[in-house]
């Protein structure tokens, strides 16, 4: 890839000047060295930097120490927020701050919005293949810098560094498969009812989106509403989570060294709530592309009320796992250990609730118990870490307080149920011990609400009709899964499961051909897949008079 040699990007964390970590492209493997105390984070770039370009104020700003204070990306270039204001980064598995970026509000959205209005024009005019070039150029930077990135992600968010390659692997995907699939954006004709006229419907981009999205995952969430926007014409503005934005700034220097042109694609970080409110008022902003929790996106889907934004919404899910008797236990088990323990429990389609048939229940309590005594709690970029640390203390505190609601009600800690003991520094980061709740009853906080950590709560059933009224008993409807081995079973359990997506036999769920997304509380629309890029489109209808 001669890009990467020309531009090669890297990443360095540096303490009082000292380079403690440093990693590298591909074409220059990494000598890592690892330290967990990382008090300030710099984006070191050292190639591809020509003079006056937007990458040569990027080196400028690393060399100073400085791009954690800027870290805005408006119009092609690093920006300051207005007010100079900054906030703090933290690696949860340590809790030490690991840089300070820009802490931006309404006037830099605003600015955001200028330039994404302007750029607009020319970039919803170029041809399909020519925005599709353009992504995978980026596509093909993203992968030559793919340890980079993944350290990034996993210093920020606390993800064990091999989670962080599972991520990787996905977010990139969607770059590529919506670099290619912009070019299949079709319209239709229609047959005439009247001899003298034709009638036609043609796909054009929405105009300029707004794409929110969450700490839990830093690239993936991004990629899948970044990509489809761009190659449908559409110009973005982005805001990243405030804990996690140094995933998304690099993203942002690999667009431009990918030729994205200024005001394409610009990232806002800082104060959610004002930067939240200047795109959801602004007239200019057509479409709001959201991924977070049921509680911000109800706001932003009435915010969107007010200037008829197109809207899609990938909010909470509270996701049942059926294990039926019929099913291979092992099998379930580690189906279960691996969804429900996936990013700490932090994702959306974690496993939440397990319903368990009564004639294995005992022996499926124990094999869960057995693996989830396996995991090995720590930072992340430490190999032998399979379980990182939650987003922070109240995360912590929301996870034991399910815990503590169901022990007090009956239930039984078979393995965790406490905050770890783990050594310096990790006995400062947001751990909670993996636990596992038998006996667990529908009149507990766990059955009814998103844990979002590493607690899983095992439920008996007896009757198939039973496990589904169980499964469908809750306010969202994102993703469900079973284990199964009788086909009659599976397609009426599917069927009458209330969710977006299901897992049978099965929890990778998610990829770039298929359509992500929820039903009922858990939100409208769809992510990948060819009606992931419709989110992105609106369908105009022309009719051609021929009788004039
Ligand atoms: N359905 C999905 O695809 C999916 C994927 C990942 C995460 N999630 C959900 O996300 C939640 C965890 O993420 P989170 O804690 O970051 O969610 P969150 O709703 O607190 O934050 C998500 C994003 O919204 C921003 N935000 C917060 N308040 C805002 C406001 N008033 N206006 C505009 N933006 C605002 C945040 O800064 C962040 O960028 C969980 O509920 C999880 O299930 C859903
Ligand atoms: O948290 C939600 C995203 C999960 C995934 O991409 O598999």
């Amino acid at each position: 890839m001669a890009a990467a040699g020309l531009h090669r990007l890297s990443f360095a964390l540096t303490l009082n000047r000292q380079v403690l970590f440093h990693g590298l492209s591909r074409l220059q493997p990494a000598s890592y060295r690892f330290t967990t105390r990382i008090p300030r984070m710099a984006f070191h770039v050292r190639a591809g930097a020509t003079k006056g370009n937007a990458s040569d104020q990027f080196l400028a700003k690393v060399h100073d120490n400085d791009l954690v204070k800027t870290a805005g990306f408006i119009n092609g270039q690093w920006v300051a927020a207005m007010d100079g204001s900054t906030i703090e980064v933290n690696n949860p598995a340590t809790d030490e701050i690991i840089a300070n970026v820009a802490c931006m509000k309404a006037a830099d959205t605003k600015s955001a919005i200028a330039a994404a209005s302007a750029a607009f024009p020319s970039w919803s005019h170029k041809t399909a293949k020519e925005r599709g070039s353009v992504l995978r150029r980026w596509y093909d930077l993203v992968v030559a810098a793919e340890d980079d990135i993944c350290t990034i992600m996993t210093v920020e968010s606390g993800k064990p560094f091999k989670e962080s390659k599972g991520e990787f692997v996905g977010g990139a995907a969607s770059i590529e498969w919506f670099a290619e699939e912009g070019r299949r954006v079709e319209g239709d004709i229609f047959a005439t009812v009247q001899q003298d006229r034709r009638m036609l419907a043609i796909k054009q981009p929405v105009g300029v989106v707004a794409a929110i999205t969450p700490w839990n995952f830093p690239m993936s969430m991004i990629t899948r509403k970044v990509a489809p926007a761009l190659a449908a014409g559409c110009t973005v503005i982005l805001k990243p989570a405030e804990s996690t934005p140094l995933t998304a700034l690099a993203l942002a220097e690999l667009a431009h060294r990918a030729g994205i042109p200024d005001g394409v694609l610009n990232i806002l970080v800082g104060d959610a709530k004002a930067i939240g409110d200047t795109l959801m008022e602004s007239a200019a902003v057509r479409k709001i592309g959201f991924t977070g929790s049921t509680r911000v996106g109800k706001l932003l889907f009435a915010a969107a009320a007010d200037t008829v934004k197109k809207v899609s919404l990938e909010l909470g899910g509270n996701a049942p796992f059926i294990v039926f008797d019929d099913a291979d236990i092992d099998q379930a088990a580690a189906g279960v250990v691996s969804s429900a323990f996936r990013n700490a429990g932090q994702t959306c389609i974690c496993a939440n609730r397990i319903f368990v048939q009564e004639g294995i229940y005992d022996d499926f309590v124990d094999a869960v118990t057995k693996k989830v005594g396996e995991f090995k709690q720590g930072g992340g970029l430490d190999p032998s870490t399979t379980l990182g640390p939650l987003i922070g203390h109240k995360a912590v505190e929301h996870v034991s307080g399910h815990v503590e609601d169901a022990v007090a009600k009956g239930a039984t800690v078979t393995i965790g149920g406490k905050i770890p003991d783990l050594p310096e520094p990790y006995n400062k980061g947001s751990f909670y011990a993996p636990t596992v709740i038998s006996g667990a009853t529908t009149d507990m906080k766990i059955f009814r609400e998103e844990t979002f950590g590493p607690a899983i709560p095992l439920f008996k059933f007896s009757q198939d009709e039973e496990a589904v009224q169980l499964a469908n008993n809750t306010e969202y409807g994102l993703a469900a899964y079973f284990f199964t081995k009788d086909l009659k079973r599976s397609w009426k359990v599917a069927e009458a499961l209330e969710f977006g997506m299901v897992g049978v036999n099965e929890v990778g769920i998610t990829s770039e051909v298929a359509p992500f997304g929820g039903i009922k509380h858990s939100g409208i629309g769809r992510e990948h897949s060819k009606y992931g890029m419709d989110e992105f489109l609106y369908v105009k209808y022309i009719q051609m008079g021929l009788g004039y």
